[in-house]
């Protein structure tokens, strides 16, 4: 059976809504500080180091690792350390496009696919009042970006060009495209 090596409840909803079988084993991996390198790099390396660790435990198993990572104008962002980190956000994505990256990495000992897709999202002008009351009702702070578009955030959104559940964590198609390619049947 498949190994997801994720604690995030949209990863497990998502493979759930496609009928994929699985098992859940969250990686311990410790996160780099998503800083200098740019997104596509950072997240396929942060999908494989996820993976990789779960893989340890589980030889000869399939083993499926993520990242989702948001960016704009140059800056990477990651989920919100607090609070105000999440207001920071929030302000910045405010009546602007931004891109939402997920890697993945499908991988069985030596055998390693990976793929990046890339989401961009429009987000109309936030009043101050919204986000704060946004940011109150806690839904930002396990999120990149200090969002959610499956949630409240979903009335932020003018329009996104690109996978919808690449932006909620995990995009379905390109995992499925993944999984022909790795001969991997679930
Ligand atoms: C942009 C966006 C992100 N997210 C979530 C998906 C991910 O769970 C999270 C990004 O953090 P990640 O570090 O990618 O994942 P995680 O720490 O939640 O889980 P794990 O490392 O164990 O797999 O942001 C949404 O749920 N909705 C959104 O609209």
């Amino acid at each position: 059976m498949l190994i997801l090596a994720s604690g995030s409840p949209r990863r497990r909803e998502l493979l759930t809504q496609i009928g994929v079988a699985y098992m859940v084993n969250p990686s311990t991996y410790s996160e780099e500080s998503p800083k200098k390198k740019n997104p596509e790099k950072y997240v396929q390396a942060q999908a494989l180091g996820k993976a990789r660790d779960v893989a340890e435990k589980f030889p000869g198993q399939w083993v499926l690792g993520a990242d989702t990572i948001v960016a704009i104008d140059g800056e990477m962002l990651g989920k919100p350390r607090n609070e105000a980190a999440a207001v920071e956000m929030l302000r910045e994505l405010s009546g602007k496009k931004h891109s939402v990256y997920t890697g993945i990495a499908l991988i069985n000992g030596h055998k390693e696919y990976t793929k990046v897709v890339e989401t961009k999202v429009w987000f109309r002008r936030l009043s101050e009042k919204e986000i704060k009351a946004y940011v109150a009702f806690g839904e930002p702070l396990d999120k990149a970006g200090a969002y959610g578009i499956q949630g409240r955030a979903a009335a932020f959104v003018d329009k996104i060009n690109g996978s919808y559940t690449n932006v909620v964590g995990l995009p379905l198609s390109q995992v499925c495209k993944l999984f022909h390619k790795a001969k991997v049947h679930v």
